[in-house]
């Protein structure tokens, strides 16, 4: 559905892109997580055909992006920093979201009164800034995207109305296939909504993988095995970071589960426990693996 072919980008000669290369399958919902100033958003505007790829290409269905207003009208892109016009109300911005995109489903903006229940008569920039971002979300519901691309959504809104919104997104997914392209930083958030995530870093995609897949790949091992035969144990394994507590030695291994399990089963330590990671702990370590410092990170 989305492929990103050796895509760059720079700005003031400074590549924020380089050569990446990403797949997004329809009706996935594909977690873009990565480093502060790692370039997600710039990918995402060149997703959204705001921005134009110095070179490479950011195809659609088959189609390049920039510049094709029937793509663009299926493509939504939510920023993080929101943009309403000025003094408008939620029905003014309404108007120009109907006459903006085409599948504007006027039952549904109805519908969705419920689920955000403020008075359309009011201004948006006299909202606050949770409520804001709940208009631009019911406005783009509205819009019927084919694809939802969003820049740190769930910035300020509260625990109630994040997991409406979550379950409007997954049910959109689900009803209509609609395929959701979503970056942020609240791993803990994204990880229940994703089934695939990309990693980037300083312009490039470090891993891009189905969650499931990568979760199952990654492992937490604690083994009680001496300071002195730490070395030869870890020697076998593909290690992400390690950390000694007394006697036992906790490790983030990269592997097959049941190859993993059986080479520390043949050190017959007393101890050992095999435990799969979080979706943050995973990115913190594969970022470690790409030279972005970890030491201090105590695991839990
Ligand atoms: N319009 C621009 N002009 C010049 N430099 C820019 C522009 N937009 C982004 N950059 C630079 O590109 C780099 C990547 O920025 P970008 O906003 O894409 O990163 P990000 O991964 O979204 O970061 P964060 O997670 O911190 O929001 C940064 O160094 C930023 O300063």
């Amino acid at each position: 559905m989305i492929k990103v072919t050796n895509v760059s980008k720079s700005f003031e000669k400074e590549a924020v892109v380089n050569q990446l290369s990403m797949h997004v399958k329809k009706g996935s919902i594909y977690g873009l997580l990565g480093s502060n100033g790692a370039g997600k958003t710039t990918l995402m505007k060149m997703l959204a055909g705001l921005y134009k790829p110095d070179s490479g290409s950011v195809v659609i269905d088959s189609q390049e992006v920039f510049e094709n207003v029937p793509l663009k009208e299926r493509v939504i892109f939510l920023p993080d920093t929101l943009y309403f016009f000025h003094q408008a109300t939620i029905e003014q911005m309404a108007t120009f979201y109907r006459r903006t995109y085409p599948r504007w489903n006027e039952k549904r903006y109805q519908q969705l009164k419920q689920v955000f229940d403020i008075d359309t008569s009011r201004k948006i920039h006299r909202l606050s800034k949770g409520m804001q971002r709940q208009v631009a979300f019911w406005l783009v519901f509205s819009s019927m995207p084919d694809i939802l691309i969003l820049d740190e959504p769930i910035d300020g809104l509260d625990a109630v109305m994040r997991g409406k919104i979550k379950n409007i997104l997954v049910q959109e997914v689900a009803e209509r296939n609609m395929t959701v392209l979503i970056s942020s930083h609240n791993l803990r958030e994204v990880e229940d909504l994703c089934d695939h995530v990309g990693i980037m870093h300083r312009g490039q995609l470090l891993i891009e993988r189905d969650l499931d897949d990568l979760k199952s790949d990654v492992h937490k091992i604690q083994v009680a095995i001496s300071e002195e035969k730490e070395e030869g144990f870890l020697s076998e394994l593909t290690v992400l970071h390690k950390e000694r507590r007394g006697s036992i030695l906790i490790s983030i291994v990269k592997g097959e589960p049941s190859k993993v399990e059986k080479y520390v089963k043949t050190w017959n330590s007393p101890v050992f426990d095999i435990l799969p990671l979080t979706l943050e702990e995973i990115f913190v370590y594969e970022m470690g693996d790409h030279g972005y410092a970890i030491e201090n990170i105590l695991i839990q």
